[in-house]
């Protein structure tokens, strides 16, 4: 091996490690929906909260409803809004899989599977992040939700086992 292919190995820890082009922009690209899709659930809730006059917060109300009287306010803070409590839990369901996506998906990527079987894990996971988000906020009826949750963490699943069987990278 040359000087500069070894010195190329080295700075990648391996030849396994050196991550293809059009994986990397797969990745790149199926990470920013993913994300989009969070802020998109995030900015949701705001919507859901002015439309239902439901804020987390006593400085909420007297800013954004100001009108309010002290006692409904004091009674909207001891209640839940059942329409904003059902997109907090879409957004809470996001956070408890679009991060571990992230890390496995980059990790997946870096053992060098093929663009074909990682574009396969990421399309079935975004596309079940969307059909997740959809079945909660529209809502759609069970099994769509169920499915959405349970084929995208198969497809983490499925990427984390072939890593780990990748042993040392
Ligand atoms: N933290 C979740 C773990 C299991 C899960 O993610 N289930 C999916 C499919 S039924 C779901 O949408 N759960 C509702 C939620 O997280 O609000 C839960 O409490 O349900």
């Amino acid at each position: 091996m040359n000087e500069t292919g070894r010195t190329r190995e080295m700075a990648a820890g391996g030849s396994n490690f050196i991550i293809e082009k059009e994986v990397f922009q797969l990745y790149i690209a199926h990470a920013c929906i993913n994300i989009l899709k969070m802020i998109f659930v995030a900015y949701y809730t705001v919507f859901k909260r002015f439309a239902n006059k439901t804020f987390s917060t006593k400085e909420d109300y007297e800013g954004f409803a100001a009108t309010m009287e002290k006692d409904d306010v004091k009674k909207k803070l001891a209640e839940c809004d059942p329409e904003v409590e059902r997109v907090r839990s879409c957004h809470r369901n996001d956070l408890e899989n679009i991060p571990a996506f992230l890390v496995v998906g980059l990790l997946y990527a870096l053992t060098n599977p093929g663009v074909d079987a990682v574009s396969l894990h990421f399309r079935v996971f975004t596309l079940c992040r969307i059909i997740h988000t959809m079945s909660y906020l529209l809502p759609l009826p069970q099994p769509s939700r169920f499915l959405g949750f349970s084929v995208g963490t198969l497809s983490m699943v499925s990427m984390a086992i072939q890593t780990l069987l990748m042993g040392k990278l």
